[in-house]
């Protein structure tokens, strides 16, 4: 039987959001990224995960622009098709992007970080909470939309002389957060220091942050770390939810593997920087390869023969 065209199986495939393309990162000796390319299909959510050490961290900071990459090319696509013209042009022409109307390609690489969410659409949470702690939780989501704002104000005093298009544009911005906040569970919580409330919830609140800057690919660093089962549940309903009711695609790295396994359509596993498997979470699951490499041992045969002891 073949697989339907388009089906989660095939997506990253027939319609990647993103591809990264022989993506290399050196420090110094150290090759934390070696020759990486995979896809990010198109309404998928897509899980990069590997032991401690193995590049994740490094793969973020170079889509989001952290790290200009020593190597490789990081191609983000708005509107359906594969764009090989736009992107052929803009590539050769030493452009950044290439967009025509709501579509076009975003050469990441080439970016500065602070263009990646409001022109490419990606936007991130990160491994260490960063939020305002002593800002009050909605002021952490109206900072997120600042870009939109200094648009509105036409970068001149309009904001603070309240002129239509800026109030407009500031109760669009407040409508957004308060609509991300009752999203997270976190409405009640509005006006209190974004410090103050519990690590979960600051968890929410990084993602309801994200969000606000109305992304196509959410890129969540380790979401899951420090949540209880209950919170970790809630977790992936709010993931699920972004995906379904919000058309954003989700690129997660993960180490809890119950969260991986339950909510990805596609997994990617990195192992000293090196890609070693890109498939469904069912084929990547049952790959002596990322066995053999989460369980440290040196080579597939080992860690066959553990998993056969295990299952016996
Ligand atoms: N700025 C840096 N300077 C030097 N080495 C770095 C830098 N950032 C990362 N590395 C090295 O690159 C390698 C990959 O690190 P990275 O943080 O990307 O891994 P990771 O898979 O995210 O790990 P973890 O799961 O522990 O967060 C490590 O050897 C790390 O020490």
């Amino acid at each position: 039987m073949t697989t339907p065209l388009n089906s989660p199986a095939q997506r990253w495939l027939d319609t990647p959001l993103l591809s990264v393309e022989h993506l290399t990162m050196r420090f110094g000796g150290i090759v934390a990224v070696d020759d990486l390319s995979f896809q990010v299909g198109r309404g998928d959510i897509t899980a990069l995960i590997g032991p401690n050490g193995a590049g994740k961290t490094t793969v973020f900071n170079c889509l989001t622009g952290f790290y200009k990459p020593s190597e490789g090319r990081i191609v983000m696509r708005h509107g359906p098709g594969p764009h090989d013209a736009a992107l052929a042009a803009a590539h050769s022409g030493g452009l950044r992007h290439s967009k025509d109307g709501d579509s076009g390609v975003f050469l990441l690489e080439r970016m500065p970080d602070f263009e990646i969410p409001r022109q490419a659409g990606v936007a991130r949470t990160f491994q260490n909470i960063r939020l305002f702690g002593g800002m009050t939780v909605l002021e952490n989501l109206l900072v997120a939309q600042h870009n939109g704002l200094m648009v509105a104000s036409g970068y001149t005093l309009g904001g603070i002389l309240g002129l239509p298009g800026y109030r407009r544009a500031e109760k669009k911005a407040i409508d957004r957060a308060v609509y991300w906040l009752e999203q997270t569970a976190l409405l009640d919580r509005a006006d209190d220091p974004a410090g103050d409330l519990s690590y979960g919830a600051q968890r929410r609140l990084e993602i309801a942050r994200a969000m606000c800057t109305g992304p196509k690919l959410l890129c969540l660093d380790e979401p899951a770390a420090g949540l209880n089962p209950r919170e970790s549940a809630e977790l992936n309903r709010l993931i699920r939810t972004i995906r379904d009711e919000h058309g954003t695609s989700v690129l997660l790295i993960e180490h809890d593997m119950g969260v991986v396994m339950e909510i990805s359509d596609h997994v990617v596993v990195l192992d000293y920087g090196v890609k070693i498997a890109d498939g469904s979470a069912e084929t990547v699951r049952n790959d002596p390869k990322v066995i053999a490499a989460y369980l440290g041992v040196e080579d597939e045969a080992e860690a066959e023969d553990i998993v056969e002891g295990v299952a016996s």
